[in-house]
Parts: structure tokens; C-alpha cells; sequence
């Protein structure tokens, strides 16, 4: 059976699926798993085609202590217990940088020019590059396509994607990018089956999980998002801050003495849900939690949430409809209610039972904004695109080089 491998490694977790290729282009997904609660309690979980139940391992926090590690376990499952031996692997790769507007096939080139942006995306990039790294040396016929957090959005305006600096830095790649765009690529794709009418309207969508952004969808497209140059900026997120003035920065350095590099880690490790509730990054633990710094925490997230949602209404001019998604979004539905209790003056109301039962529309039937809960699948976007790769013969001669 042929099958194509999907990797996607997240600042909490790496999930993957397994699709098969079958007949002219129709992919059937055979495995689908997650490692998560990296850093908090490390689970191994998969599912075969029908749902059943393929592994559910728990691991102590410090046997997975950080994602290579979640890698190489997971990494090791598919090969040595189901004997998993792809023809391609497609990955998510958060940053893209201004070159890169689509899917591409990976080579030595690309890696090198994706190796760039390493210090934009810390947390990321270097996970998605470390398995193209380690499958390019050892099977360098095996074909490996890229996909970008950042492509998605790459149809932004002008005036959407600038920052108020002088614009030579523009040029040379300082914009606002946004992220998590494989997850808003595939609500866009899947709106127009739930609600066709809204599909083609003003739309934002929440994609809340360990990383979080907003996403002002209009017609399908992306026209704003809360996240910019890096995925930093916009929403607390598990450790990192969202949006924060440039002058926290300088005062860390000019009266805290901290490094750039020391910098760096502090906002990309030790803020968010995790620094201010000095609890946990997992919102799970935080919910379970009676610590008023974890409610602090929450608090803030559901507030900040609210004020961008008013951002983003503000560019759409107006909303016709809400989407909940990822970790947060599709399973919290104490946060959701608190979150669209955010919205109401927007026209969002929400139908307590029907979250409560973490239904597809959770909103009341008087409600003039509807809003969905629909469960993200960036790994079946992926595998889409590294199967159109492959499918426009760019993978010439490569497809019987398999992984042992
Ligand atoms: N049942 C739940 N209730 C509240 N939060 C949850 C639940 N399940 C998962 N989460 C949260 O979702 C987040 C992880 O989301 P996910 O989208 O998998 O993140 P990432 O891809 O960035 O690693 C964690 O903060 C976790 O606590
Ligand atoms: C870009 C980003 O924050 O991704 P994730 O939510 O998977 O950590
Ligand atoms: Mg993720």
C-alpha cells in the first residue's frame, strides 16, 4: 500500500497521520495520533481508519520532557510496531518567510533558505526542519514537501501587512505574516459544507490551543490575523505573551540586563498562561485549578480574546459568523461560553446545552451571528498538498524509495 506520512510538531505536541493513496488522487487516512501535554502529561495516543484504538501510552513528564523527544518516540512507534514505510512525508513548517506563498518540495535549497528563519520561530522551526534533515541524509530519493503556517495568509494587503517602520525592512522580510494558516486553510475549506451561505461571508475564526491566533476570514480568504512577523505577537498563549509594548523589551534589557537570547527564551517559554498563572501552560490544569493566579490567567485569555475579536470584526467590517477550533476551542466548552459571552454585543448568543454537548453550531437559534465549534485537520491539508505535489510529477523517480 502506498501511503504518505504527515508530520506536524506544535509547541505542545506532534501529531501525525498516516494517509493511504489510492485510485487518481483519493487519500484514506489509516493511522491518526498525537503526542501531547509535552512539558505537562505526555500521552501517545492513535487511532486506526475506523476509529479504533491504536495505542494510549502515558509517560512520565521528564521521559518526554521536550519535542524531539515526542518525535523520536512517536517517530519510533510507526516504525518498529506498525511498520509504516511511506513513499512521501509532508511537514508543517511554521515560518515561510516572504518567499514562500504555497507548498513546496523540499531539497538541500529549500532547507537552507527555511534554516533563515530559525530565530523567528524558535519554538517551531527547528522541529520541523530536525525529521527533513534526518530523512534527507538517509533517504535522499524520498520525496519530502513542506507546508507553511504562513502561506495562508500571504494574500493580505498592503496595509494589513506592513508595520508603521520604514519600509526597507518590509522589504527585506520584517511584515506581519501570521501563522497557523494550514488550520484556518482548512475551516475555509470545510465552512462552505456546515454553513454555505456563510462560507462566502465575513468570518472569524479562533483557533485556540497551546499556540493561539485569531483569523478574519472574508470569502474564504485570509484578510487579517492577530499574529505577525513571528508567532508571538496577538493572543496569550500556553508560554508566550501575544501582543506586549516593544518597551517590555527594552526594559528587560536596559534595566534587567537580560540577553537578547535570554530575552528570547523568556518570551517564548516562560510568559503566557504559564508565566502569569505560575500554575501551568495546560489549560486543563488551570480550569482544575483553585489558584486566583490561575483564574487570573484565564481571565486574561478570555478578555484578550474578546478584544480581538473586536479587532477583526473592525476589518471585516462586521460578522456573519464565529468558529472555535484546536485544543482549547474544541474541547473547553467552559471557555467557549465565556468567550461568546465576549461576543454578545457582536450578535453572538450563546445555546449553553449544545456547548455543553460540544455540538458543531453552539449557538442559540435567535442568534444573529452563528457560531461553530468544527475540529482543525492541518494534517489532512497537508497531505493534500504533498499529494497534489507528487501528483504534478515535480517527485520524478523518487515515489519506490520507501522508509524502512
Ligand atoms: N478538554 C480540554 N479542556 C481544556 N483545554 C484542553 C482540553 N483538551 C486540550 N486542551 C488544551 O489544548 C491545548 C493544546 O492544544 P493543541 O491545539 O493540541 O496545541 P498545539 O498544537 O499548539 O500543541 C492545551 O493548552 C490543552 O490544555
Ligand atoms: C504557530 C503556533 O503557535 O503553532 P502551535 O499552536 O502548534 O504551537
Ligand atoms: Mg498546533
Amino acid at each position: 500500500m502506498d501511503t504518505i506520512l504527515v508530520v506536524n510538531a506544535g509547541s505542545s505536541s506532534v501529531k501525525f497521520q498516516v494517509y493511504s493513496v489510492e485510485g487518481e488522487g483519493t487519500l484514506r487516512r489509516q493511522i491518526k495520533g498525537q503526542m501531547d501535554g509535552i512539558g505537562s502529561r505526555p500521552r501517545l495516543r492513535a487511532s486506526g481508519a475506523s476509529g479504533d484504538p491504536l495505542a494510549d501510552r502515558a509517560y512520565p513528564i521528564e521521559a518526554v520532557s521536550d519535542v524531539p523527544t515526542a518525535m523520536a518516540v512517536a517517530g519510533d512507534w510507526l516504525r518498529d510496531e506498525l511498520r509504516v514505510t511511506p513513499i512521501a512525508v509532508g511537514h508543517r513548517v511554521v515560518h515561510g518567510g516572504p518567499d514562500y506563498s504555497k507548498p513546496v518540495l523540499i531539497d538541500h535549497g529549500v532547507v537552507c533558505r527555511l534554516e533563515r528563519f530559525v530565530s523567528l520561530a524558535p519554538l517551531h522551526q527547528p522541529h520541523n526542519l530536525a525529521p527533513i534533515h534526518s530523512l534527507l541524509e538517509n533517504f535522499p530519493k524520498l520525496p519530502q514537501v513542506a507546508c507553511f503556517d504562513t502561506a495562508f495568509h500571504r494574500t493580505h494587503d498592503a496595509v494589513a501587512d506592513h508595520y508603521a517602520i520604514p519600509h526597507q525592512l518590509h522589504a527585506e522580510g520584517v511584515r506581519r505574516y501570521g501563522f497557523h494558516g494550514l488550520s484556518y486553510e482548512y475551516i475555509a475549506r470545510t465552512l462552505p459544507g456546515v454553513a454555505s451561505g456563510i462560507a462566502k461571508g465575513r468570518v472569524i475564526v479562533a483557533h485556540l490551543g497551546s499556540g493561539a491566533s485569531m483569523c478574519a476570514l472574508k470569502d474564504g480568504r485570509s484578510v487579517e490575523s492577530t499574529m505577525g512577523f513571528t508567532a508571538l505577537d496577538g493572543l496569550p498563549m500556553g508560554t508566550r505573551p501575544g501582543q506586549i509594548d516593544p518597551g517590555v523589551v527594552l526594559y528587560l534589557m536596559s534595566e534587567k540586563g537580560m540577553s537578547a537570547a535570554r530575552v528570547q527564551d523568556f518570551f517564548y517559554r516562560e510568559c503566557g498562561l504559564k508565566g502569569l498563572s505560575g500554575v501551568s501552560n495546560d489549560m486543563r490544569e488551570l480550569e482544575a485549578s483553585v489558584d486566583p493566579y490561575a483564574r487570573l490567567a484565564i481571565d486574561h485569555f478570555v478578555y484578550r480574546i474578546g478584544l480581538n475579536a473586536g479587532l477583526l470584526a473592525a476589518a471585516l467590517q462586521g460578522l456573519d459568523a464565529f468558529v472555535f477550533t484546536a485544543g482549547i476551542g474544541e474541547n473547553s466548552a467552559s471557555i467557549r461560553a465565556r468567550i461568546v459571552a465576549q461576543l454578545e454585543w457582536l450578535g453572538a448568543v450563546l445555546d449553553p446545552d449544545e456547548n455543553a454537548r460540544h455540538a458543531r453550531l453552539i449557538s442559540h437559534a435567535g442568534s444573529r451571528v452563528p457560531v461553530y465549534v468544527i475540529p482543525t485537520d492541518e494534517e489532512l491539508m497537508i497531505a493534500r498538498h504533498t499529494l497534489a505535489l507528487l501528483m504534478n510529477g515535480q517527485s520524478h523517480n523518487t515515489r519506490s524509495e520507501r522508509v524502512s
